[in-house]
């Protein structure tokens, strides 16, 4: 029965004959939990039992995938990935459609999740996760280089020595045209840092080494990154405060859409209070800023404007050095990323383990005790899920051992030990959909060792494994 419903979901006809053979002969597998194969719907023909699957978009470090092991994991590209069991991406705009059914998490390798539909995501009960601060210092070498870019005229002097040297004319003129690229000093001036998070802080504290002074905005500071801090940095309590006598501003804040996001943070307001001459570092997101008004600042009161985002408006003006999205495309900050990003998965499918998330709960329960099985369960976050839950157990003669429970927003988030002395599968199989198709309930596993196996889906009154 679960198999024609799928079949009704996925019709048979868009597959070509030989995946149809391939469907009939899985199909005659007799599959219970617990025992051999589990069922799977995706692409049958891309189903490799016993292992998880692994989708990637955009490059991967190597060194950040081969912490998935190979007789449990396979890892595919984008399209060839059918029948995924998690994601991993960097900046990829991922598309709902290309959430397989399947999916049971997703991470960026990064920090930012504007490209991912997060708040989908929670509602279709999977987990997102980034991987804070493993590429923070390749940002923070790249503002700090920003502002000497912003500072020195390097880039107008490189344009400039090839063209003398085309002309064959570089050694003559070498010392006496550098008169036209004067520069300014970093030590004695003022950075402001809007966010002062793993990269802001990080900038903080080297540009108070380099000899200057600091102010620092971030109406959410944590006390982790607080301690991170130079000891001279200023604080203020508005990002206008922050930024009015600054003669560099770096931004370095999450972009989020909508009501109380960030979107154009650096508008009217706030260029219009910042110095003449200030240079304004943007290796956060090309939409925090508004590229008009900045240009009329530019314009009017010199300065500059760095950044590693694209802008339609200040591609070519000739106070702003924008580069290709280069923040973290070191080899440091891509296999640090990559390792913590496959690492948060792992432990995600392989015990239930939740940190690191940008939309669900951090949850981790000690190991699963002797003759146990773990069920995990994701609902909706509403009055009772625990007590249905508990209750589907006790219902079926299930003894739980330990058990958590722990929310965000609209999500909540169970992991739930239970003894499997003197129990058969079919026990198992049975309380997990009766679980899963609880009202409120959006997915349930049951991780009992075997990779792939365990997933259920409640997809709004449809049973699926
Ligand atoms: N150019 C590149 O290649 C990269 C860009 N990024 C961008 O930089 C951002 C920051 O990265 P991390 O420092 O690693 O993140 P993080 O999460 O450690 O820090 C972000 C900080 O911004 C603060 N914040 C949020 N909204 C704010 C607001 N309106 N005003 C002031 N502070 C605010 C938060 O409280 C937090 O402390 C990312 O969200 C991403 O957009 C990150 C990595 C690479
Ligand atoms: O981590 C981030 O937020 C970044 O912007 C880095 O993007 P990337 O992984 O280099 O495509």
């Amino acid at each position: 029965m679960i198999l024609s419903t799928l079949l009704h979901r996925n019709p048979t006809s868009l597959l070509p004959p030989r995946h149809l053979l391939a469907l009939r002969s899985f199909a005659d597998i007799s599959v219970e939990h617990g025992r051999g194969a589990w069922k799977t719907y995706g692409d049958i023909t891309s189903y490799q039992p016993g292992k998880f699957q692994i989708k990637t978009f955009n490059k991967i470090s190597p060194v950040g995938l081969s912490r998935f092991p190979s007789g449990q994991y396979e890892i595919k590209d984008g399209e060839s990935a059918t029948n995924a069991h998690a994601i991993l991406l960097r900046s990829h705009k991922l598309q709902e459609d290309e959430v397989n059914l399947t999916v049971r998490a997703i991470a960026r390798c990064g920090a930012g999740t504007n490209n991912v539909p997060v708040a989908r995501m929670s509602e279709l009960g999977i987990p997102v996760f980034n991987t804070p601060g493993a590429n923070a210092n390749a940002v923070k070498e790249l503002v700090i280089c920003g502002m000497l870019l912003g500072s020195r005229r390097i880039v107008d002097g490189i344009n400039h020595m090839y063209a003398l040297g085309e002309r064959g004319e570089q050694k003559e003129r070498v010392e006496k045209d550098k008169a036209m690229f004067g520069g300014r000093e970093l030590k004695g001036k003022t950075l402001a840092v809007v966010g002062l998070g793993h990269i802001g802080a990080a900038t903080a504290r080297d540009a108070e080494q380099l000899g200057m002074h600091v102010m620092g905005y971030d109406p959410m500071l944590s006390i982790e990154n607080a301690l991170k801090l130079p000891r001279s940095i200023q604080l203020t309590s508005g990002m206008l405060e922050a930024v009015k006598n600054a003669d560099y501003i770096s931004l370095n804040i999450p972009y989020i859409k909508g009501e109380g996001g960030t979107h154009h943070v650096i508008g009217e307001e706030i260029v219009s209070a910042m110095k003449e001459g200030a240079v304004v570092l943007n290796f956060a997101r090309g939409e925090l800023v508004d590229s008009a008004a900045l240009k009329k600042h530019l314009d009017e009161n010199g300065g500059k404007y760095v950044s590693d985002f694209p802008d339609d408006l200040l591609w070519n003006h000739p106070s702003a050095i924008l580069l290709p999205h280069l923040g973290a495309s070191t080899e440091e900050a891509e296999d640090a990323a990559a390792s913590m990003a496959a690492e948060t998965i792992r432990d995600f499918l392989e015990t239930g383990t939740i940190r690191n998330s940008v939309n669900f709960p951090s949850t981790s329960l000690p190991n699963r005790p002797e003759n146990s099985i773990r069920f995990t369960v994701v609902t909706k976050n509403v009055p009772g899920m625990l007590a249905h839950i508990s209750e589907a157990f006790a219902g079926s003669n299930l003894n739980i051992l330990q058990q958590i429970n722990q929310s965000r927003g609209n999500v909540a988030y169970n992991v739930v030990d239970v003894d499997t002395s003197g129990h058969g599968v079919v026990d198992f199989k049975d309380v997990q959909e009766k679980i899963t198709m609880l009202d409120g309930v959006l997915s349930s596993r049951i991780i009992y060792g075997v990779p792939g196996t365990g997933y259920a889906k409640n997809l709004e009154g449809d049973y699926f494994v």
